[in-house]
């Protein structure tokens, strides 16, 4: 059996995996951040330790050589692990991709052709592939995509109001994305609650960084709550989530922001960061609970946001087994999930406020017993799901 090596290269940093397949057992992970920046910062973790170092990193090219370093210093060696696969995380697949993609050239050219769809993501994700191809030659490069999961939206879900030709000729539609964490989740809560997945319907919360929500019935992805960009929806450490189109026109005449300062206005300085200034909701609570009010207001839009979109998926779905927390605010903060979900009683949801308190890195029930809709806490994996398909891709 071979290892796989996973690559989520991101604006500024390169996070990596090493997965021995033939038991699925993390060999090493590690993160190299401020990619671009005066100096960079690079951890490499291994079952036998933790190293960390400040290190100038100008691009990707050369974040990729500051894994391949640690790897030979650190270990362990690629020698004793051959690669099968690397498995990229690729955020925009437009409409083309379905599934997990060894890349060839035609590959690669439209990853680059849907970078206008993801100017922020599919540049960086490209050159983490570039880089690794240079350095493993002869180990297939696998793209496993964001969109690929969201394929079987609906037309009349995925289908923005505004006229048709114009729309199609310029690929505007809604694609969702986070697609890899809810394969990963819905299969995961379906084993936890020891049911097939095509018999549930589902409501994932994939609150991290950056947040969406998805409605699943039987394990297909029916709605979603991100769009043509990972900026639409839920509100998220850095990005507005949803807002009045008309805002934009608004500022733009006001006060003479060019689109790109809008632009980054809303992907990088607005939500969590825009209300409270820190885009950590960590940070977020803890001002809420010394009373600052920006931070309990931006904890408040967060989480009204989030059970407005609950109702919604209820509705699409028409019933629910389960509504499913998961990503690193989801996992982690009993607030955020107590108050996203309150006052729903009436729906059946209910979170038990012991249960929501317990700590564990195990999928777990925080509903009360004998809840009509169960409320689950479900770690999501999204480097082991890009393992997996890779291995799949090439398997194929
Ligand atoms: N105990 C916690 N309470 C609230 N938020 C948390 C907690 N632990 C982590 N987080 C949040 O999780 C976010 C990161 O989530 P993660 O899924 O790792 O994001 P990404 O993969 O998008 O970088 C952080 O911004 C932080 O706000
Ligand atoms: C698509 C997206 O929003 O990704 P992330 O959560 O990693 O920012
Ligand atoms: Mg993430």
């Amino acid at each position: 059996m071979s290892a796989v090596l996973v690559v989520n290269s991101g604006s500024s940093s390169i996070k990596y995996q090493l997965v021995e397949m033939s038991d699925e057992s993390v060999l090493a992970s590690g993160l190299i951040e401020r990619i671009g920046e005066s100096s960079g910062h690079s951890r490499h973790t291994t079952p036998s330790g933790e190293w960390e170092k400040d290190v100038p990193v100008p691009d990707h090219d050369a974040g990729f050589r500051v894994m391949i370093d640690a790897f030979e210093a650190h270990g362990p060696s690629f020698d004793e692990h051959p690669l099968g696969a690397v498995g990229h995380r690729v955020v925009h697949g437009g409409k083309r991709f379905f599934e997990a993609t060894v890349v060839d050239h035609l590959v690669e050219i439209n990853i680059e052709d849907l970078s206008d769809l993801a100017p922020l993501h599919n540049p960086a994700n490209l050159s983490g592939i570039r880089a690794a191809r240079k350095t493993f030659p002869d180990v297939p490069q696998v793209a496993v995509f964001d969109t690929a999961f969201h394929q079987t939206l609906p037309p009349a879900a995925y289908t923005y109001a505004i006229d048709k030709s114009l729309a199609d000729a310029n690929r505007v539609r809604r694609y969702g994305f986070h697609g890899t964490s809810y394969k990963y989740v819905s299969g995961a809560t379906a084993e936890y609650l020891g049911r097939p997945v095509d018999e549930l319907k589902l409501i994932v919360l994939h609150l991290g960084n950056g947040a969406s929500a998805c409605a699943i019935d039987g394990g297909r992805s029916v709605e979603t709550s991100m769009g043509m960009t990972p900026l639409e929806g839920l509100v998220m450490g850095t990005r507005s989530g949803d807002i009045d189109p008309a805002v934009l026109f608004h500022l733009h005449r006001k006060t003479d922001a060019s689109f790109s300062e809008l632009d980054g206005l809303l992907n990088k300085r607005s939500g969590l960061l825009g209300l409270a200034g820190r885009s950590d909701m960590r940070d977020v609570i803890a001002g809420a609970d010394s009373g600052e009010a920006e931070a309990q207001l931006a904890f408040d839009v967060y989480t009204h946001r989030i059970r407005g979109y609950v109702g919604e998926y209820l509705a699409q779905l028409g019933s629910v087994d389960a509504i499913v927390f998961t990503a690193g605010v989801g996992e982690n903060s009993a607030p955020v999930r107590a108050a996203a979900l309150a006052g729903l009683a009436g729906l059946g949801i209910e979170v038990d406020p012991a249960r929501n308190e317990e700590r564990s890195r195990q999928a777990r029930t925080i509903s009360p017993e004998g809840a009509r809709v169960a409320v689950l806490v479900v770690p999501t994996d999204e480097e082991l799901e890009i393992a997996r398909q890779s291995l799949a891709a090439v398997s194929a």
